[in-house]
């Protein structure tokens, strides 16, 4: 037998049927489901008479609507945010799918709720109507993000129409410096290869630096495949895999956890598997970063200075100085003397229990600074209860934050939790495009460590010169 990728490995697992022209059928042995790209979906349903082909297969939560302050079961206030939400309420359980409703303490962002429940495990497929479905590929999953048509497809026949991708290997060696953390390490892959560079491509990502990772971390580094153009990010299961799995809820028991991990421990790259790309990055080499401009691949170590467009090539240099306007930013400016109105800490990137303890690791005794707006958002409402058991709730509240409930927050502008025009943001989250967190926003993408350090200045900061 030749020598296969993990992504080759999964792939072959779940082929039901492959055409001559190499489209296949692909079986789904999770399908995770929010409310904005699932109504349409299981309208069709209705409409063909059909119902869901495997409900205990499938999992509903309502993430990217909902409002996150403490006063949320006032209700929702805009109407298309309202309905969708009813709606998968409705859908949910005329449907009989798992559901976690807005106020059960395990709801929160869908690629949040998938592994603290113990859905997502190792060699599965796992799809959802949402790109950064690629978060499930730390736990050596092949997970993708998908379009609601194939949301319906997906509840109808618990399959997927698909064609296999490329293999590209992103390796990260030897050691990352103090400071610098996984959010660091995939947007520096973006930078590195820019946000078309994985087109085409599911990415493996290997190496010391990535061994070296917690779950959390992995999955932020995962979170961000698509945001790098792949279709799939992955990481080979571990011990590390393994221990977070053991004991979930929905994480198999006694014999049946046995021959899972007897499968499990089979899936990691062959010696000799071929791969269509390789990228390297050394991990000594990995600085703490932030984004400057209005792309994910705009980013730049946090002792750099705002570049100028003429530094770029092509098409970048128009797309460039766009950014820049639309930022309010002048070339030559040191990244750390750029101001900030606001500071976001959450999102299915950062909303985890380590993202939060990185956070306020940084910010103990300190306050944000006078007149910014700063708030936490937990990825869950389980992540929410562990952090005030840790007392880092309090850390937050005494800094001047606020400690909202789950959701999507600001990470983008569907719900209460905006930016107004021309308001910078120093984000946790995944998407810097223009408008992402709100009409006129400039969002600066980081890591929760450097987010809370800039909350403490009032500028980006190095979060170096903080610990
Ligand atoms: C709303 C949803 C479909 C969207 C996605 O697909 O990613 C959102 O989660 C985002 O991050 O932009
Ligand atoms: S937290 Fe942001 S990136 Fe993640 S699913 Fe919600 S809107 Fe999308």
């Amino acid at each position: 037998m030749s020598p296969k990728t993990l992504y080759d490995k999964i792939w072959d697992a779940h082929v039901v049927d492959e055409q001559d022209d190499g489209t296949c059928l692909l079986y789904i042995d999770r399908h995770l489901v929010h409310e904005v790209t699932s109504p349409q979906a299981f309208e069709g349903l209705r409409m063909a008479g059909r119902g869901v082909r495997a409900p205990e297969k499938t999992i509903a939560v309502p993430d990217h609507n909902v409002p996150t302050t403490l006063d949320r079961e006032k209700g929702i206030e805009n109407e298309e945010s309202r309905i969708q939400v009813e709606a998968l309420d409705k859908n949910a359980r005329d449907f009989g799918i798992n559901y976690y409703p807005v106020n059960d303490i395990r709801q929160g962002i869908v690629h949040i709720v998938g592994p603290e429940q113990g859905w997502t495990l190792p060699g599965m497929t796992v799809v959802c109507g949402d790109s950064h479905t690629a978060t499930h590929g730390a736990f050596g999953a092949l997970a993708h993000g998908i379009g609601t048509s194939e949301v319906e497809h997906v509840l109808a026949t618990q399959t997927l129409i698909q064609r296999k991708g490329k293999n590209m290997k992103v390796e990260i060696t030897g050691r990352l410096r103090p400071g610098v953390t996984a959010k660091d390490i995939t947007l520096s892959v973006i930078g590195a290869t820019g946000t078309a560079g994985g087109t085409g491509y599911v990415i493996e990502y290997c190496g010391e630096a990535i061994r070296d990772l917690s779950m959390e971390g992995r999955m932020t580094v995962c979170n961000m495949a698509i945001e790098g153009g792949a279709r799939a990010g992955l990481i080979a299961p571990d011990e590390v895999t393994f221990e977070y799995v053991k004991g979930r809820p929905h994480a198999p028991k006694g014999a049946q956890w046995e021959a899972a991990m007897a499968w499990w421990k089979t899936l990691s790259s062959d010696d000799g598997a071929h791969w269509d790309k390789v990228v390297t990055l050394k991990g000594e080499d990995i600085a703490p970063v932030v984004t400057w401009g209005t792309s994910p691949e705009d980013v730049l170590p946090i002792t750099g200075v705002v570049p100028a467009p003429e530094d770029f090539k092509g098409g970048k240099v128009e797309a460039a100085a766009r950014s820049l306007d639309y930022m309010g930013l002048k070339p030559g400016t040191p990244l750390k003397d750029i101001k900030i109105d606001t500071v976001f800490i959450g999102s299915c990137t950062n909303g985890r229990i380590e993202d939060l303890r990185a956070a306020a690791a940084i910010l103990k005794g300190k306050r944000v600074k006078e007149g910014m707006r700063a708030m936490v958002v937990p990825g869950s409402g389980l992540v929410r209860a562990q952090a005030e058991e840790e007392g880092l709730a309090q850390i937050f509240i005494d800094a001047g934050f606020e400690w909202r409930l789950a959701g999507c927050s600001m990470c983008l502008a569907m719900n209460p939790d905006q930016l107004s025009p021309g308001e910078r943001c120093a984000a946790t989250s995944n998407r810097n495009f223009e408008g992402r967190q709100g009409r006129g926003g400039r969002t600066h993408l980081m890591s929760p460590a450097m987010a809370a350090a800039a909350a403490v200045t009032g500028h980006l900061t190095d979060v170096r010169e903080m610990m």
